[in-house]
């Protein structure tokens, strides 16, 4: 049969974008790429599909994607579904004994095992691990610094070490490693560790080639909400000077991007989760999607 002219059309574009990727293709072939997955764009069941995809896509043309993955909104519907209030100070969830052990249940048993199971189904094969295991992380406690000075925020750490053993053995397996972020300190108490933070802990660890964060908005607004004022790119000093003036789930995002290029990440990205496939996007075309972040 021969095909109608808007068949050819459609086939010329898709030929045309393929072939786009070949200059991504070659650049990333063997390269560590680690992708924070974020809790609100992780909500909708479709878009959770379309990401173990696009992991299981990278993984089949040869770049090696870590996930890093959070569960803000999951573990806030079970804590209240158990009477527990949930407060947030700077971007951070106040975390005391009982909260701790609500978090690290809800990112494993639930946000790992959800999505490793679609990544499975998409074809690929993962390897679940939390900062727990083979001391894949050590935290400290830490407080937030705020322009008015430090607040305290309960069981809250950030990554001080990162032993990445296992991740780069499951990689070496040809695995894709599901990543949940509770991390012991020294001493074995656990911490609640954002998971923007420890995505760019472990990118630096790795000398991964990018840093992805999903998130819920299109990247970073300079004037949210003010939509017009998306950020394509930025450079690390302007981004030091933006961050005092940053709100919510943006500080400790930007924290990360900031952290993962003074770490000798070369780029991180803040990219749009609720647009399907925006990982594939963001690779292999050349305008790129969300917001930039440079040395
Ligand atoms: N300058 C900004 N640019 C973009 N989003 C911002 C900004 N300041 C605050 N936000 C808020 O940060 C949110 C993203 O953070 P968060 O909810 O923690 O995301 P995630 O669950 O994906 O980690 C956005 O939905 C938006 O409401
Ligand atoms: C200290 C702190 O705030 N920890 C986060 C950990 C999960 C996370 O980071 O989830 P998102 O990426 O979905 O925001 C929390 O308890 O919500």
């Amino acid at each position: 049969m021969i095909p109608q002219q808007s068949d050819q059309a459609l086939a010329r574009i898709k030929a045309e974008t393929l072939i786009e990727s070949l200059d991504w293709l070659r650049e990333f072939h063997g390269r560590i790429v680690v992708v924070k997955f974020g809790g609100n764009a992780m909500v909708d069941e479709a878009l959770q599909q379309a990401f173990a995809q696009d992991m299981a896509y990278l993984r089949y043309v040869g770049i090696r994607p870590v996930v890093v993955h959070g569960g803000g909104p999951q573990i806030t519907a079970r804590l209240a579904e158990l009477g527990i209030p949930s407060e947030f100070r700077h971007g951070f969830r106040y975390t005391d004994s009982q909260t701790i052990e609500v978090v690290r249940d809800v990112l494993r048993n639930q946000v790992s095992a959800d999505l490793a199971r679609l990544i499975e189904e998409a074809g690929a094969q993962t390897s679940v691990l939390s900062g727990e295991d083979d001391n894949l992380f050590r935290a400290e406690v830490v407080k937030a610094q705020t322009p008015d000075g430090e607040v305290d925020l309960g069981l809250v750490g950030e990554v001080r070490t990162v032993n990445p053993r296992s991740v780069l053995q499951a990689l070496d397996a040809g695995q894709i490693p599901v990543i949940s972020t509770v991390a012991p300190t020294v001493l074995g108490e656990l911490l609640n560790v954002n998971a923007d933070l420890a995505a760019a802990s472990l990118a630096v660890a790795l000398g991964a080639e990018k840093l992805m964060v999903l998130t819920d908005v299109a990247g970073l607004y300079a004037d949210w909400p003010n939509l017009d004022s998306l950020i394509s790119e930025i450079g690390s000093t302007e981004l030091r000077n933006l961050l005092p003036r940053l709100q919510s789930g943006m500080i400790p995002k930007m924290q990360a991007c900031l952290a993962a290029v003074d770490g000798g990440v070369p780029k991180a990205h803040i990219i749009d989760g609720r647009q399907p496939h925006s990982i594939l996007l963001e690779i292999f075309t050349k305008s790129g999607v969300g917001t930039q972040v440079v040395r």
